[in-house]
């Protein structure tokens, strides 16, 4: 049995994370953190409570002030970790990685839903192909999201920017739409439009699952959605 261990509990994220692990095999949820709520931790006690609960995996969908000390506690306790909170300055996720690397396995990604990790490899296709195409990415997500642009869709311009090529980006927030992700890619006479829309959070966590099977008794490093997909055929 796979025991997780759920930060962010009580968020869209967490929420869904807990529910689904109750119907999954082979996981269950025997900790979970967030600043206030029913059946919860604080995160102040998170060194102890993933100490006597003798937790395996530590899934994090805070918020980017608060992810950094979570996946270096849960590091220096041995637990390994899945992060999909978005919004880290770079020197934040540089501190992450670099403290956590050499003490556990973690899959960070901004996005774990497989269609925006599949979308990740065909941008990068088409962009060499449209050479000298303008290329923009415009995402739209809900009223209530914090950071912008999104994760995922600062990813798609870091790869391609990679690839020296300029990217403007453009975030749109309203209602509650879940996440869409367009890349564009525009020449004269025709436009390529590569576009990822998630209906529901049911896409993120369908990785998050996989995610945590994946890295649970993993050996030390920081690793992708792509090596989770790589490796796995559910
Ligand atoms: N990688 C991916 O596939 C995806 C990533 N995300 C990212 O995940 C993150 C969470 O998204 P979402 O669930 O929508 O956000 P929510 O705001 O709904 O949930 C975040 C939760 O974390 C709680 N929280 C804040 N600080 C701490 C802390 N120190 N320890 C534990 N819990 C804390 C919040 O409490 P309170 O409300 O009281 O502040 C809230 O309940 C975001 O960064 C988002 O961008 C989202 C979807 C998919
Ligand atoms: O906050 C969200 O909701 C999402 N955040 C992630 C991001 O910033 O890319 C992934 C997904 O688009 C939903």
């Amino acid at each position: 049995m796979i025991r997780v261990a759920v930060s962010g509990a009580n968020g869209r994220m967490g929420r869904l994370i807990v529910e689904r692990i109750k119907q999954e095999e082979g996981i269950e949820t025997v900790a979970a953190f967030d600043l206030v709520g029913e059946g919860v931790s604080h995160p102040d006690r998170m060194s102890e409570v993933l100490s006597e609960r003798d937790v395996d995996v530590l899934v994090d969908f805070t918020i980017a002030d608060a992810v950094r000390l979570n996946a270096i506690t849960a590091a220096e306790a041995g637990v390994n970790l899945v992060i999909g909170t978005t919004g880290m300055s770079d020197e934040d996720l540089e501190a992450i990685r670099s403290e956590i690397k050499d003490k556990v396995a973690a899959v960070i990604s901004p996005n774990f839903s497989i269609g925006v990790n599949l979308l990740w490899r065909l941008i990068k296709d088409a962009a060499d192909m449209l050479d000298g195409y303008d290329i923009a990415i415009i995402e739209a997500h809900h009223r209530t999201k914090l950071d912008a642009p999104s994760g995922t869709a600062l990813r798609a311009a870091g790869l391609l920017q990679e690839m020296g090529k300029h990217v403007d980006l453009h975030a749109i927030r309203g209602g509650d739409i879940v996440g869409d992700h367009t890349v564009l890619f525009s020449g004269i006479g025709e436009r390529l439009e590569i576009t990822h829309r998630a209906h529901s959070r049911d896409a993120f966590v369908n990785g998050v699952i996989r995610a945590i099977r994946w890295v649970n008794r993993r050996e030390q490093g920081i690793y992708s959605m792509d090596d989770v997909m790589e490796s796995t055929t559910r």
